[in-house]
């Protein structure tokens, strides 16, 4: 039995969160809800592209992987084009040194890695896929509606005790725990680490899978930028995007049509100079609650969070056209160096965490370099680049443009993610990040709680927090 649908739901954010829950809403509510979408700056948040010299770079969230089904779907779905992500060739520095180095020809690099770390690098990718299958049931769950009240209950429903409980272990002491060599973390894991979250082996171990995850082949990106996935999903929602900044969120009583006083959240929000509110039965919170990124606060209720402790890392995205001084990380002298990408170890005294060339949301990756043999190079590092620091990178560059993110959660297990019930019905997608923060598990926040709001508001406790549900849907045709 269904109860009359809601008259508005508001949602804030309007990254890949906001927009995909946006989208979801609108599949399980109906057409009649009307869903308001507040964001304060550029729809897509964190996917977000930089244009230079009148080329688009991403400047956020860059590849996906070829098994981030909603991501997949959103695509085909918004009529949308990929590109493939794949690079050129890898090396990994400690800063003196390059301690690993790809070759062009495949079975060299078969050889040389046997022969540096024995058949490590196979068992990691077994243990990466055994990690991705149990991870891949979300799509099950969730294509037959079921939701999950917490990320906790979700991550269970995956593998059980042992899935969850790789968020209370480093990536390090699970790593170590199952085998693997000092001498092949420190060169092969850690530097993938320091790529995608810009952090060490002390991350959870979900979110080191996923950083793993994220260095596999078949990586892909959307043409024209990640970006447009939020623009298209949110024309798809037929939702109505407000261009402003949330300031709070206050429990009301109010009055409606019917004549029956209904508790609703009213939405104060500040739009040019003016303060401006709406009334709301439903509201998603589709942003990190922190001071620093979103700044919200709530009146006349407490949400069981500890509101703006979320801490995220810094992290600069630096693009850079110029051409590389490969001796900072080899004896070779350019034209003979051939690494289009270098990632670095823990404990190397380079300021970067890695570096590589790119190539524009519109090419199909074959960057080229211009007349004088430049490529665009982008770096990630913890503070902005000095000039000097520029130049022991490269011989000479044409420019060098930064941006800045508060980008990622900072991971320090054991940790425990915040709710997603903030309040009666005020939901809160960001607290997966806790987990790992990736577009798809915005997306999968984004599903599960256009699913939650449902089937709580329709009192569907049936569909919630199912146990055993792995079990359950195998014995389903
Ligand atoms: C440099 C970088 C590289 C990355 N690379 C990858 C990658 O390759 N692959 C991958 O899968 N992921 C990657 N990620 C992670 C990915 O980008 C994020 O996990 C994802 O984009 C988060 O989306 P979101 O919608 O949850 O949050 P956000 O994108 O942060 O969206 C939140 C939105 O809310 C808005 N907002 C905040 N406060 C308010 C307010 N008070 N009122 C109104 N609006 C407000 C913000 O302006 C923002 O637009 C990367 C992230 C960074 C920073
Ligand atoms: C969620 C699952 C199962 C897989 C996602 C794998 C993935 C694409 C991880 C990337 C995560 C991330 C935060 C990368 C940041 S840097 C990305 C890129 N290499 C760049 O150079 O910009």
């Amino acid at each position: 039995e269904l109860q009359a649908p809601p008259d508005k739901i508001a949602v804030i954010g309007a990254g890949i969160g906001g927009t995909s829950a946006a989208y979801y809403l609108r599949q399980k509510f109906g057409k009649d809800v009307k869903i308001d979408l507040f964001e304060r700056g550029e729809v897509g948040g964190r996917l977000a592209t930089i244009t230079l010299q009148g080329q688009e770079y991403e400047a956020g969230g860059s590849v996906i992987h070829p098994l981030n089904l909603h991501m997949k779907r959103f695509v085909k779905d918004l009529g949308l084009s990929t590109i493939q992500s794949s690079g050129g060739l890898i090396g990994v520095s400690n800063g003196d040194t390059l301690v690993f180095e790809e070759s062009s020809w495949f079975i060299i690099n078969i050889i040389k890695l046997i022969w540096q770390y024995g058949f490590q690098p196979l068992r990691m990718h077994m243990w990466v896929e055994d990690v991705l299958d149990k991870f891949m049931r979300i799509y099950r769950y969730q294509s037959h509606d079921y939701a999950f009240s917490s990320v906790e209950n979700l991550l269970h429903s995956l593998g059980g005790d042992d899935f969850l409980g790789m968020l209370n272990r480093t990536f390090l002491e699970t790593l170590q725990k199952a085998g693997f060599s000092k001498k092949f973390l420190d060169e092969m894991i850690a530097p993938v680490n320091r790529l995608n979250y810009g952090q060490s082996m002390d991350i959870n171990g979900f979110v080191g899978a996923v950083s793993l995850a994220g260095a596999d082949s078949g990586l892909w990106a959307v043409e024209g930028g990640n970006k447009l996935v939020c623009s298209k999903l949110l024309q798809a929602s037929k939702s109505n995007l407000i261009s402003g900044s949330v300031m709070y969120i206050e429990e009301k009583t109010r009055t409606k049509q019917t004549g029956n006083p209904t508790k609703m959240y009213e939405v104060v929000y500040q739009t040019g100079s003016e303060t401006r509110s709406g009334f709301y039965d439903i509201v998603l919170v589709a942003t990190p609650l922190n001071r620093k990124m979103s700044n919200i606060t709530f009146l006349n209720f407490d949400p069981p969070i500890e509101e703006f402790h979320q801490y995220y890392k810094q992290i600069v995205a630096t693009f850079i056209k110029g051409k590389l001084n490969s001796t900072s990380f080899s004896s070779r002298a350019l034209d003979e160096f051939g690494l289009s990408t270098i990632l670095t170890t823990d404990n190397s005294h380079l300021f970067i965490n890695s570096i590589g060339i790119v190539s524009s949301v519109k090419e199909n990756n074959n960057p080229q370099p211009s007349t004088d043999g430049a490529f665009v190079w982008k770096t990630f590092s913890p503070e902005t680049l000095t000039n000097e620091q520029l130049l022991k990178l490269f011989l000479s560059y044409e420019y060098a443009v930064k941006q800045q993110w508060h980008a990622y959660p900072y991971y320090k297990p054991p940790d425990k993610c915040p709710p997603i019930i903030l309040h009666d019905r005020l939901y809160y997608l960001n607290g997966i990040e806790c987990a790992a923060s990736a577009m798809e598990m915005s997306a999968i926040a984004a599903h599960n709680a256009a699913l939650l709001a449902y089937h709580r508001w329709n009192g569907h406790t049936d569909m919630i927090d199912q146990e055993d549900l792995y079990e359950k849907l195998k014995t389903e045709l």
